[in-house]
């Protein structure tokens, strides 16, 4: 089995290096080959998502993503940046559904910012539909504004923009991924104001028809953004757009105590899929040693067990996560008092010792 390891700017390195350790230390062979992404790909190739990149990503069995971006390259062309290489791998693969779990280890219960009672046993899963949306419409650019109060100024633009098609595929893989949980899926929208959300819950709606086990309820995204502070247990799965899950899943970040802790998969109609962590390059603290890698870790797993059927393997990585929450280990984004600080090699040398025990 081949996967393609693409670990990109910033944080994104380390945090893939170890989480290629730990795919290493695992009783099972796997073909890695890297290649550079984001930053990385421009410097080497001229373009983010080089075409040998894009290659390797779409002949491999899944894709282990690191980070892009970086302050530095802002000022280039849009199609130059960074953040074009996860947009292009997204789009070119058709990874249409992103699937963002935030679970509250018990052990990491004091280090969200948020009261222990209110975050402990949390386990909800963010579906976000990411090919389309806002993201990806067109027409979009700066142009001369062509009516209203003002009229040939300058404006910026984008295009919201929904296929029936986009939303009734993301709404079968949420139906179905709370099927296989507590049956309860919150679709999120802005139908209260937007047509592109309106259509989206009345197809979300007509989905439904076919999923009479699974209760539906809808939310708008200002609600959900509330609630998801106030009563994040009484969430099990939420579906919503490209741009509206960009934002929740970063705040759900927060809930299970760091977004250095929030893995991801997205997957294409067929199970392929590219994982990653839900956060970013984080410039703040590259090259310090001090991410976290667990985020990318657990996104490992999510790969064992979607993309190449070794669940067995994913549910020992994640017994290795568990154990060394438990052994009071913490990079630190997580640290807390009573706890010790390592770095993200100690981080990752600690999984792979608690996967050999
Ligand atoms: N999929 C991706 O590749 C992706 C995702 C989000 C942002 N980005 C890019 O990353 C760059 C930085 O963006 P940003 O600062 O808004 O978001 P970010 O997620 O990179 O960082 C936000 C904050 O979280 C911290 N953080 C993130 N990951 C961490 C980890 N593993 N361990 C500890 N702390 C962690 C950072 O230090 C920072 O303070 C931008 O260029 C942005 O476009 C890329
Ligand atoms: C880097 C950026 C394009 C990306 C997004 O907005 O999807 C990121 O924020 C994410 O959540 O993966
Ligand atoms: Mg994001």
């Amino acid at each position: 089995m081949k996967i393609a390891i693409l670990p990109g700017d910033g944080i994104g390195p380390e945090i893939v290096e170890q989480a290629v350790r730990v795919l290493n230390s695992l009783d099972e062979k796997f073909e890695l080959e890297s290649a550079p992404v984001g930053g990385a790909g421009y410097e080497a190739h001229g373009h983010p998502l080089p075409e040998g990149t894009l290659k390797l990503a779409k002949e491999a069995d899944a894709v282990l993503f690191g980070a892009v971006g970086d302050w530095k390259y802002d000022k280039l062309d849009r199609p130059l940046r960074p953040e074009q290489a996860i947009l292009g791998l997204r789009k070119n693969l058709n990874l249409f559904a992103n699937l963002r779990p935030a679970i509250l280890y018990p052990e990491l219960a004091g280090a969200s910012t948020l009261k222990p009672e209110v975050v402990s046993g949390l386990d909800i899963l963010i579906i976000r539909e990411l090919t389309g949306d806002i993201y990806f419409g067109q027409p979009r650019g700066v142009r001369e504004c062509p009516d209203g109060p003002f009229k040939g100024e300058r404006e910026g633009f984008d295009t919201m923009r929904y296929a029936e098609t986009e939303i009734r595929r993301i709404a079968h893989v949420a139906f179905q991924a709370a099927r296989k949980r507590d049956k309860r899926l919150t679709s999120v929208d802005k139908a209260n104001v937007l047509e592109t959300f309106q259509f989206w819950k009345d197809i979300v709606t007509d989905v439904h028809k076919e999923y009479p086990d699974v209760a539906l309820d809808h939310m708008y995204v200002d609600n959900a953004a509330m609630q998801l502070v106030r009563a994040p247990k009484k969430f099990d799965v939420i579906v919503t757009g490209n741009m509206f899950g960009d934002i929740l899943s970063d705040a759900a970040a927060m809930l299970t105590g760091s977004i250095g802790m929030l893995p991801s998969a997205s997957l294409d109609a067929n199970n392929k899929g590219l994982y990653e962590p839900s956060h970013g390059s984080a410039p703040d603290i590259a090259g310090k040693g001090v991410a976290n890698p667990l985020a990318t870790i657990l996104s490992a797993a999510m790969m064992l067990r979607f993309s190449l059927n070794k669940a067995e393997q994913a549910d020992r990585i994640e017994s290795a996560v568990k154990k060394v929450l438990a052994q009071g280990l913490r990079t630190p984004d997580i640290y807390e008092d009573g706890t010790t600080k390592v770095g993200t090699k100690e981080m990752g040398d600690a999984v792979v010792k608690a996967l050999a025990s």
